[in-house]
């Protein structure tokens, strides 16, 4: 990965406004971001959270109430959309439907005043990227979902632009067919090398196409890191229950370890990773951190019992009265009371949130 001092993406305390009926509201509240050249970047956020407001004013559609917005060093405030070199890629595509497909790859081609047989070439080669050989008589409007979007990757491809930036490209997609594609985008960004910035709400999505997961809430990035980091450390509760971890029991960190009301938790072993420092800490549960025990463990009352993908999984109630989930193997479970023991590779240790 290219880092080039004043290369690629660097956003700074950018703020983001729209007018509200009580004066203006933000969407964006003091952004800092770096994209390096040939690194993807995936903002990953609610609904709501600021996401594309972020995306689009770094694209220039929407004017910035402060901050900065710079590419290889070069402020790009006053600079207009179309002449900032970035590609852009909505979730309905927006292709040009009375254009063919092969017209709408090549459509910033010809604007750029590519000869010909040029044009031709790269349009050919981004279809077959896109899995599209074959494909470029054909009218948009007889392309399936799928099909479509590809050619609106093809078409934001073709001008090599120097930051592509991606809004939920495969959210009006189903689900079974997102997957597919989602591994196909990042394979089509790594083969290429493009530099992008990828907005979704979809963990997995983000997951798989980034080299680095920026989490935004409300207006802020809380934390941005490479997707096994994220997961293993997140920066405090807000981040860890955002990634789907809780409930969160209180921890006391010493010496490498976090104590807790169900055991201790070696500290950088599997998922309870971080630098926290001694003292109060919080342990968060992923869905699968209490496997049901035979022998030892804590006991704990059952609330409610789920057969669910060929395993049993109890809602029990902790010592403390937070629910959680707690694994068990194939058989339904019928007690009332059960032991769990607690499996430190699916839970985190977080610093306890400031303030
Ligand atoms: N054109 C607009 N006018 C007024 N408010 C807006 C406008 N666009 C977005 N907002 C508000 O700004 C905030 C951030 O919206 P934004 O669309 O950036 O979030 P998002 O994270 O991309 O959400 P989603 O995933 O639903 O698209 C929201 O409170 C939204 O209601």
């Amino acid at each position: 990965m290219v880092n080039n001092e004043g290369a690629g993406l660097a956003v700074r305390d950018l703020v983001a406004t729209y007018p509200g009926a009580d004066g203006p509201a933000t969407a964006v509240a003091g952004v800092d971001l770096d994209v390096p050249v040939g690194e993807v970047v995936a903002l990953l956020g609610a609904s709501g959270s600021g996401k594309s407001s972020l995306l689009r004013a770094v694209a220039g559609l929407e004017p910035v109430a402060g901050g900065t917005v710079r590419w290889a060093g070069r402020d790009l405030a006053g600079v207009p959309v179309h002449l900032r070199g970035f590609g852009l890629m909505f979730q309905d595509g927006q292709l040009f439907p009375h254009r063919s497909v092969a017209g709408n790859v090549g459509y910033g081609l010809a604007m750029a005043r590519l000869p010909r047989a040029e044009r031709r070439r790269r349009v050919q080669r981004l279809l077959d990227l896109v899995g599209l050989t074959g494909f470029g008589p054909r009218a948009v409007r007889t392309l399936s979902g799928g099909q479509a979007q590809r050619v609106a990757l093809a078409r934001a491809l073709a001008p090599q632009p120097a930051l592509l930036l991606l809004d939920e490209p495969l959210s009006a997609l189903d689900r079974g067919l997102r997957e597919h594609l989602t591994g196909e985008l990042r394979d089509i960004l790594r083969a290429t090398g493009t530099t992008a910035l990828y907005v979704t709400h979809d963990h997995d999505e983000a997951f798989t196409v980034a080299d680095r997961v920026a989490v935004m809430i409300d207006g802020r990035l809380a934390q941005v890191d490479a997707p096994d980091r994220l997961w293993r450390a997140p920066a405090g509760r807000e981040v860890a229950a955002f990634l789907g971890y809780g409930p969160f029991l209180p921890a006391q960190v010493t010496d490498g370890a976090a104590r807790t009301a169900l055991g201790e938790v070696p500290l950088g072993h599997g998922g309870a990773g971080g630098a926290v420092p001694p003292g109060p800490a919080l342990l968060g549960l992923a869905p699968t951190a209490l496997r049901v025990s035979g022998d030892g463990g804590i006991p704990v009352d059952v609330a409610a019992v789920r057969f669910r993908r060929g395993r049993s999984e109890l809602d029990v109630v902790l010592p403390d009265g937070q629910r959680a989930t707690a694994v068990a193997g194939p058989h339904p479970v019928a007690a009332r009371r059960v032991r769990v023991r607690l499996d430190p590779a699916a839970a985190v240790v977080v610093p306890t949130d400031r303030g």
